[in-house]
């Protein structure tokens, strides 16, 4: 709701509508009424707007889009217009954090005052949509097109500072903000509204416009790989160099266009998701839940293991405020890691200038020194017998009630966990790489997990600021099982008739960051040669005696990434792969090498070359990759697709706009297309078991079902 509280001659209308003061229906409507009653009462000279709690407001009500109450009277652009017609001045105040909704208001206020720790943010973008209610129109008038166009299209928030210095903010305060508020809405009672209403303003540096535009322009066009959202913004702050209200009724028209548009859908999809996986549940058993699980409280965490994932936890660990002791047996990248850390954490080495994150870490050789954590994230290299024998010295020295968590990226948590006393203290904790960036927690349960461990780990994603993802336990987990197929496919593009630099070109339009061949470089091509190797497919000097070349384990099989491997072509760090590097540059060059390292395979092989369509190269690569997502709910290892969705999101590069694999599949392909396509290649190629539909997709094809719909109703 909005409280309506007169100060001698101002009224105060707070927002009240916790946790967020999101702009829902109802707090709409009592601000309407309250600016309405202000604006009746002849004691009333001015008006405040403000929010209680601890935002001001996260902007317009996600939760109510695409619902009738989002269109119920007063709309938000209604209210906003009645805030911006005021003929007694309007300021607004804002703390905490203040959105989307939020900056309308204000813009359409004649003054606004905000606390020094305030941010300022335009996400509408991300969700997909433009920042109408005069946004668009009022925000490039204000504080100038090259600013407006840094808040709107790449959601940047600001600081109180920032906002004062480029005029979005008449005052920053610093003592308490409704005194304040109500005593700088008394001073300009008697001031002149007509310039100070932002609308009738003309924007600033109208003659360098084109050149600010044309540059952004450019610059999306490179980095939107096919979200419209952006593009679709730009327009609507180029519309502010017409009159004012040529301008509304443009930005109102961009604003149906992205409103309508199925990537709106799929990013608010995207929104929203992330959100619903922190309430994780089994999905074989939703008793054991967020709500039923209660995690263990942890001040200190021990890390194990100092290479490049163990360095990116470190870091995050300490900068959400625990205590770590990091363990590495080589006492030089020990060493080597210490400097990172600091470096990262803004303290300088051998120095007394540490940050106080920095000095909460105890570096050592010592595993006895883990004695006193309260949980252990393991962080050595991808070997199971290893890690069970890490498994079996950490379950000795550390206290007994200690979680240990494997960093595994696919190895199986019942047979690492068989290696201790405690498997109901053993849980799967994936960080993507680099681990301090990336959102991304994948958190795999084994079969003795217990709901406490299982609590903690999600709890300590959110400590860290990560999205942690509750999975079961098999191969590859949730994201690289099916991450695998897409490379798969991708390689026997090439046997067809593709080039590596095709396949990577048609997968980064369709809106990934990387193609398959370059995140294969990238990441060391080596990396999966070792698991291939441990997997029986293949060995360091070829095909397993007596195996086909072209077949492993029943399966198709390609060995181009084994070739490239056998010749120390690992990608990046060897300055060649499936592609050639110049030395020091991270540039990807088609190689001549390559080229006929193809051609020759399919000549020795008697592979037939033929065209391939951007078509068939969005087909093959990603249908195997969502038919797989769909066996993984079938033998519930997920609770839902969002949580696959979120995996690759986060994890994966999956282009946003396209709200995730699964939501793809279901909004934007169709079940019905994606079965008929699976059976098609099925045809084609016998010999590649993922070509087979999963039952759960021939059931909701077949009956009709939408897979979100059918999720929503089974999410706790
Ligand atoms: C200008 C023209 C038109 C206007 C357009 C807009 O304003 S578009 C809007 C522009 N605004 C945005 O895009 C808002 C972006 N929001 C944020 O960035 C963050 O939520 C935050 C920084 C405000 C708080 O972070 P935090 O980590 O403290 O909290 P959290 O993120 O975990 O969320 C807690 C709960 O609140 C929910 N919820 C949040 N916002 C909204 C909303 N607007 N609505 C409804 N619900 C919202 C969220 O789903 C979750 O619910 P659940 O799952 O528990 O049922």
């Amino acid at each position: 709701m909005a409280e309506y509280v007169i100060y001698e001659t101002v009224a105060v209308l707070q927002i009240n509508n916790p946790p967020l003061n999101v702009l829902s229906h109802h707090v709409r409507r009592q601000l309407m009424s309250g600016l309405q009653q202000a604006l009746q009462d002849t004691a009333v000279r001015s008006i405040v707007i403000m929010g209680k709690g601890q935002i001001f407001t996260a902007g317009a009500d996600v939760k109510e889009f695409g619902t009738e109450k989002a269109l119920s009277d007063p709309s938000l652009p209604t209210l906003v217009e009645a805030v911006a017609a005021s003929n007694k001045p309007v300021v607004t105040a804002f703390h905490g954090t203040t959105l989307g909704g939020g900056v309308a208001l204000a813009l359409a206020s004649h003054y606004r005052l905000a606390a020094s720790s305030v941010k300022i943010g335009l996400p509408e973008v991300e969700i997909g949509i433009v920042p109408t209610c005069g946004v668009s129109q009022r925000l490039p008038r204000l504080v100038g097109l090259q600013t407006a166009v840094q808040m709107i299209v790449s959601a940047q928030t600001m600081s109180a500072q920032q906002a004062l210095t480029t005029g979005l903010l008449d005052k920053v305060v610093s003592g308490d903000l409704l005194s304040e508020a109500v005593g700088f809405a008394k001073s300009v009672e008697v001031q002149a509204l007509a310039d100070r209403r932002v609308g009738s303003r003309a924007v600033p540096g109208a003659d360098t416009a084109e050149d600010v535009l044309d540059a952004a322009r450019k610059r999306l066009v490179r980095r939107s790989r096919g979200a419209i959202a952006p593009l679709t913004c730009l327009q609507a702050i180029q519309a502010s160099l017409l009159p004012f209200e040529t301008g509304m009724k443009r930005e109102a028209e961009l604003g149906q266009y992205l409103w309508t548009s199925w990537q709106t859908g799929a990013l608010r999809y995207a929104f929203l998701a992330e959100r619903t996986v922190k309430r994780w549940y089994l999905p074989g058993n939703k008793t054991v839940n967020y709500r039923t699980a209660e995690p263990l409280v942890i001040n200190s965490v021990g890390v194990l293991g100092a290479g490049t994932m163990g360095v990116g936890i470190t870091i995050c660990l300490l900068q959400a405020g625990l205590k770590v002791v990091l363990i590495e047996a080589n006492k030089t990248q020990l060493d080597k890691a210490v400097t990172l850390i600091q470096r990262s954490l803004g303290g300088r080495s051998h120095s007394k200038q540490l940050s106080h994150q920095a000095m909460q870490l105890r570096a050592t050789t010592d595993y006895r020194q883990l004695g006193e954590v309260d949980l252990v994230i393991e962080a050595v290299f991808e070997d199971l017998a290893l890690k069970r024998k890490v498994f079996q010295q950490l379950d000795s020295v550390t206290k007994p009630q200690a979680i240990l968590a494997t960093n595994t990226s696919g190895l199986d948590i019942d047979k690492i966990a068989s290696a201790t006393q405690r498997p109901d203290k053993v849980i799967g904790t994936h960080f993507f790489s680099p681990a301090n960036v990336m959102r991304l927690l994948e958190n795999i349960y084994g079969r003795h997990t217990s709901p406490e461990t299982i609590a903690t780990a999600m709890q300590l994603g959110a400590t860290i600021g990560k999205v942690g993802v509750l999975v079961g336990n098999c191969p590859g987990f949730v994201g690289n099982r099916m991450k695998g197929l897409n490379f798969t496919e991708a390689m026997f593009l090439l046997e067809e008739g593709a080039e590596p630099q095709d396949v990577d070109k048609v997968l980064e339009e369709f809106g990934f960051a990387m193609g398959p061949f370059r995140v294969s470089d990238l990441a060391g091509g080596d990396v999966h040669w070792r698991r291939r190797i441990q997997a029986g497919l293949t060995t360091e000097q070829g095909p397993p005696p007596n195996t086909p070349l072209l077949y492993r384990q029943g399966n198709r099989y390609c060995p181009l990434a084994d070739m490239l491997c056998m010749q120390g072509r690992f990608g990046q760090k060897t300055g060649a792969g499936w592609y050639r590097y110049e030395s020091g540059s991270r540039a990807a060059l088609p190689d001549a090498v390559v080229h006929r390292l193809i051609l020759k395979h399919r000549q020795d092989n008697g592979l037939q070359r033929r065209n391939i369509s951007s078509q068939e190269i969005v087909e093959r690569c990603l249908y195997p990759l969502i038919n797989e997502g769909f066996r993984i709910l079938e033998e519930g290892l997920a609770a839902g697709p969002q949580d696959i969705d979120v995996i690759f999101l986060l994890g994966f590069g999956w282009p946003r706009h396209t709200g995730g694999p699964m939501y793809y599949a279901d909004k934007v392909v169709g079940l019905g297309i994606l079965l008929r396509c699976l059976e098609k290649y099925r045809a084609l190629h016998p010999r590649s078991a993922h070509w087979v539909p999963s039952s759960l997709l021939q059931t909701m094809a077949t009956q009709g079902t939408s897979l979100t719909a059918w999720a929503a109703g089974s999410r706790l």
